[in-house]
């Protein structure tokens, strides 16, 4: 598909991966979002839950139909929870669209994989395998023209761009990663629940899902593909009283004596000309504020001669490069477009 024009459906556009789409679509020169889907408020206009949308978006939810999607869309992005895109997406094919999936729906080649961590009913075994992992700085060549984009989860897009070019380059031990990871609370979605009540998360610090999280099988497939035999990794996660922002701090035993300096320099190869990766000199390292509300993914080291190991510093917002923003960069690239249009943002600081 190579037009210069894109008319977009967000299906699951209440919750905050979709009103986020809306947010960053609203100012892409080449896409215009033609219906905001609901599968709960059809006929209700968005700005009823979402004040901040009023004269914006003036009009109604559409329900969840895929010829009526057809009908004003050329591309649908779903928003939706576990389990709803392995259903909808069939469909969505047959009428003709193209589909950018945000949830963990095809992200893992194995059925079996899928329903062991997400504890779901898998999607079609061969959609699975026609759908492109769309980790954009690594694998974006591979989503031009195709009909089905899954986008990577938040969590293993802050950590395979922080691990990959070392990975690569053999210059760390994949046996011996840890990937401790932290995440703000709009990474839950927004539905409430006890565990991101205020008075639940103020002032309070939790790991949850240890050795369990269903970002586990993802990261462990992308690293068995770069290897080439198969990685397992430790991932723990933890929820910070913040609003957005992911920060994965990782450890690996360095092979070969690779300096600061030599991992600044690699990264930065890999990453050349890639907009939206923004590797730190020496001896610097990045907070999660210093992208928030953007695309980036800024990444800094450190390597620790006593014992061996490098410290990997990897931040993103992620509700854009960890969901909204690297849908879109997704659509860019599948468009033939340069990959940073709509997506020029400056982080919001402080
Ligand atoms: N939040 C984040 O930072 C990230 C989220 N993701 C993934 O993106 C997806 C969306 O997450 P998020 O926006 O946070 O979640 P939310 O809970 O905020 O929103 C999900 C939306 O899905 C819609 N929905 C629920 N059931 C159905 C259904 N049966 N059919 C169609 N739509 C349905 C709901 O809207 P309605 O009732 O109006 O239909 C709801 O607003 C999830 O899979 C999540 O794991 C991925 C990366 C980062
Ligand atoms: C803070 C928080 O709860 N984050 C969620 C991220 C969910 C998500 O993005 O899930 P998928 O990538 O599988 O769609 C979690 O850790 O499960």
């Amino acid at each position: 598909m190579s037009t210069n024009k894109v008319n977009a459906a967000i299906v699951g556009s209440t919750g905050y991966g979709g009103v986020e789409l809306i947010r960053l679509l609203a100012s892409h020169p080449y896409v215009e979002v033609t219906s905001v889907i609901s599968s709960s408020s059809e006929g209700t206009p968005i700005a009823e839950g979402y004040p901040h949308l009023t004269e914006i978006r003036t009009d109604l939810l559409d329900g969840v139909d895929p010829q009526a999607i057809r009908a004003k869309a050329d591309v649908v992005f779903l928003a939706t929870p576990a389990g709803i895109a392995a259903k909808l997406v069939p469909d969505l094919l047959e009428a003709g669209l193209k589909v950018i999936d945000i949830s963990g729906d095809f992200r893992l080649k194995s059925p079996a994989l899928y329903e062991q961590w997400y504890k779901k009913t898998p999607a079609d075994e061969n959609l699975l395998a026609q759908a492109v992992y769309g980790l954009a700085e690594v694998y974006g060549d591979r989503v031009a023209d195709v009909d089905l984009i899954s986008n990577p989860g938040c969590f293993p897009t802050a950590s395979l761009l922080g691990l990959i070019p070392a990975v690569a380059a053999g210059w760390i031990d994949p046996a011996t990663i840890i990937i401790d990871a932290k995440s703000g609370v709009s990474g839950a979605g927004r539905g409430a629940s006890l565990g991101t009540h205020y008075s639940e998360l103020n002032e309070n610090f939790r790991a949850y899902k240890i050795n369990k999280h269903q970002h586990i099988p993802e990261i462990e497939q992308v690293l068995t593909d770069i290897v080439g035999k198969p990685v397992t990794t430790t991932f723990t996660t933890h929820l910070v009283p913040m609003t957005r922002g992911i920060m994965s701090t990782m450890y690996a035993t360095v092979i070969g004596g690779r300096t600061d300096k030599d991992f600044v320099e690699l990264y930065s190869q890999y990453y050349e000309g890639r907009k939206f990766v923004r590797v730190r000199p020496e001896g610097k390292w990045p907070m999660t504020k210093e992208v928030w509300g953007s695309n980036y993914c800024d990444i800094g080291f450190s390597v620790d001669e006593r014992t061996g190991r490098v410290t990997i510093v990897s931040v993103i917002d992620n509700l854009v490069k960890g969901a909204a923003g690297q849908a879109i960069q997704n659509l860019n690239l599948m468009m033939g477009w340069d990959e940073t249009l709509g997506l020029q943002f400056v982080p919001v600081y402080p």
